[in-house]
């Protein structure tokens, strides 16, 4: 799977996210993953550093398109469809000291995407209302210590925080979204975050609802 990192722009992915949702709040899957590759498209257009990251996420992408793609494709239509199929088959493993049996299923790979999810909103916040000389890393790394931070290994981490240093500037940052000036850019988050609040609340509370939130 070869996600280029030509043309890339915030707006794609505001649409996708909005479109992550029905008039249901179902969670439809084939936005969901097109709305994480339009942010592979991004992190790979930032520089090498970031490829482990965005090699980690294109692999777990590839495990959604193959559910997709399987005979159960149609279980895997929304995120419901696939807790309701995947939990009432038996096909998660919950239990931490089981030797693991379903480590592609798709409940635990769409949780990892949703950690992420929440680390992009408050990322995204933090660039939205920082001031103008305020530091990438320093909002990268407050978003990833309140999120992420606590499902990675130290080794994880450490080459995480590498990564953050290699941040461009605000405004630098703000000008590859290639969504116009930075007061522009600005002004898209605005309107971007609550498409990706309402997804990541909806998939939070199903997620809560069938405690599956501390996958393995
Ligand atoms: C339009 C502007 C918005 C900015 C968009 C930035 C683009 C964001 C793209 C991707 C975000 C990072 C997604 C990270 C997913 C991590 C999933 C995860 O937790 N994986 C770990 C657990 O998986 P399993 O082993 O249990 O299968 C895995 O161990 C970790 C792998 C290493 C990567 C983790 C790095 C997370 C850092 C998040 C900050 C990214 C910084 C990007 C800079 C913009």
């Amino acid at each position: 799977m070869d996600y280029p990192e030509t043309d890339f722009s915030l707006k794609v992915v505001l649409i996708s996210f909005k479109q992550c949702l029905n008039e249901n709040e179902e969670v439809l899957l084939d936005h969901y993953i097109d709305s994480w590759k339009g942010l592979v498209r991004f992190l790979n257009s930032l520089g090498a550093i970031f490829s482990f990251i965005s090699k980690d996420v294109v692999s777990k992408l590839q495990i959604m398109e193959h559910l997709r793609n399987s005979p159960q494709y149609e279980h895997y239509t929304s995120l419901q469809s696939m807790i309701a199929y995947e939990v009432g088959n038996k096909l998660v493993d919950i239990d931490r000291r089981s030797r693991p049996r379903y480590p592609n299923s798709g409940c635990r790979t769409v949780l990892r995407l949703h950690r992420a999810l929440r680390w992009l909103q408050l990322f995204l916040e933090g660039l939205r209302t920082s001031p103008e000389d305020a530091r990438t890393s320093t909002l990268c790394s407050d978003a990833y210590n309140a999120t992420l931070a606590a499902y990675h290994s130290w080794i994880v981490r450490q080459a995480v925080t590498v990564a953050f240093c290699a941040l461009p500037t605000r405004k630098v940052f703000l000008e590859a979204m290639h969504v116009g000036s930075s007061e522009q850019a600005v002004e898209m988050l605005g309107e971007a975050l609550p498409f990706i609040e309402h997804v990541y609340d909806v998939s939070q509370k199903l997620y809560a609802e069938h405690s599956l939130l501390d996958l393995p």
